[in-house]
């Protein structure tokens, strides 16, 4: 599995208007040989839920990868207001089925970061997990092995997971992906909890039902920033007939 800290030390926004979380500027990213995202430029407002919005191969990840510090860009800014470093939900695909781990074990791991691999957990650990497998209703599937769970059990595991390391800003690379529609109400109604407790939310997703009821949408194409601001300024048919016109 992977489980992803973020261990950069972050640049500080030089003003601090109070109503972004991260800001952006001229950003270039990508993988070795595979330029990705080009010239970005933009902000995720604080206290709110912003939707990453785009085709397949987009960018979406790539750049929430960017956002938790998984992912170093090769040119432009990226400052981030005082907070705790930001808590990275990946897709559950890239999450192995066939790994020995029960439910807790994986939302365990959330805590590595903040304690280091080695230590034995204080109660101050055993308490965020039990806390976070509590508000995502995962407690009694706390023995399970992670391979044996459906996907919207495994999803919020992965989700407790991220709560689990206590941060007020969270990162999920597309939670409802491929879920029941209850089980995309619950994780959806769950999110938008946590934003009016003070979390920051930021999801990739491909569920444009979701993407509407965010607070703030970036829109992306082939690597570049097409749009940016409430939904319904960004998600209006024409943009999204252009992006998404069949070949
Ligand atoms: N580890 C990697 N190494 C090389 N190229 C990669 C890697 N991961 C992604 N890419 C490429 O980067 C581009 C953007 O991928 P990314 O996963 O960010 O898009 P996305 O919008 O999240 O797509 P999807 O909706 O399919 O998840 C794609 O062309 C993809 O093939």
């Amino acid at each position: 599995m992977t489980i992803m800290f973020n261990k950069h030390r972050p640049e500080p926004l030089d003003d601090e208007p109070g109503n972004e979380r991260i800001r952006f500027s001229d950003l270039d990213a990508g993988y070795p040989g595979r330029p990705v995202l080009r010239q970005l430029g933009a902000h995720i407002p604080s206290l709110a839920m912003t939707a990453l919005v785009g085709p397949n191969g987009s960018g979406k990840s790539t750049l929430l990868g960017v956002l938790a510090g998984v992912i170093v860009p090769t040119s432009g800014r990226l400052q981030y207001a005082a907070g705790r470093p930001p808590a990275f939900v990946p897709q559950r695909g890239a999450v192995g089925d066939a790994l020995p781990l029960t439910a807790r074990q994986t939302v365990e791991m959330g805590r590595w970061g903040e304690r280091g691999l080695w230590r034995p957990p204080t109660r101050r650990d055993r308490t965020a997990v039990d806390s976070a497998m509590d508000r995502l209703g995962v407690a009694g599937l706390a023995d399970r092995q992670l391979g044996e769970l459906s996907g919207g059990q495994r999803q919020r595991v992965l989700i407790a997971q991220g709560l689990a390391q206590q941060s007020d800003l969270l990162l999920l690379d597309e939670p409802t992906t491929g879920l029941d529609p209850e089980a995309r109400e619950r994780i959806t109604a769950l999110l938008t909890e946590l934003v009016a407790d003070g979390t920051t939310v930021v999801q990739a997703t491909h569920d444009l039902e979701a993407a509407r009821s965010a607070d703030a949408c970036l829109l992306l194409s082939d690597g570049r920033l097409l749009g940016q601001g409430p939904p319904e300024h960004v998600l209006t048919p024409a943009a999204l007939s252009r992006i998404w016109q069949p070949a």
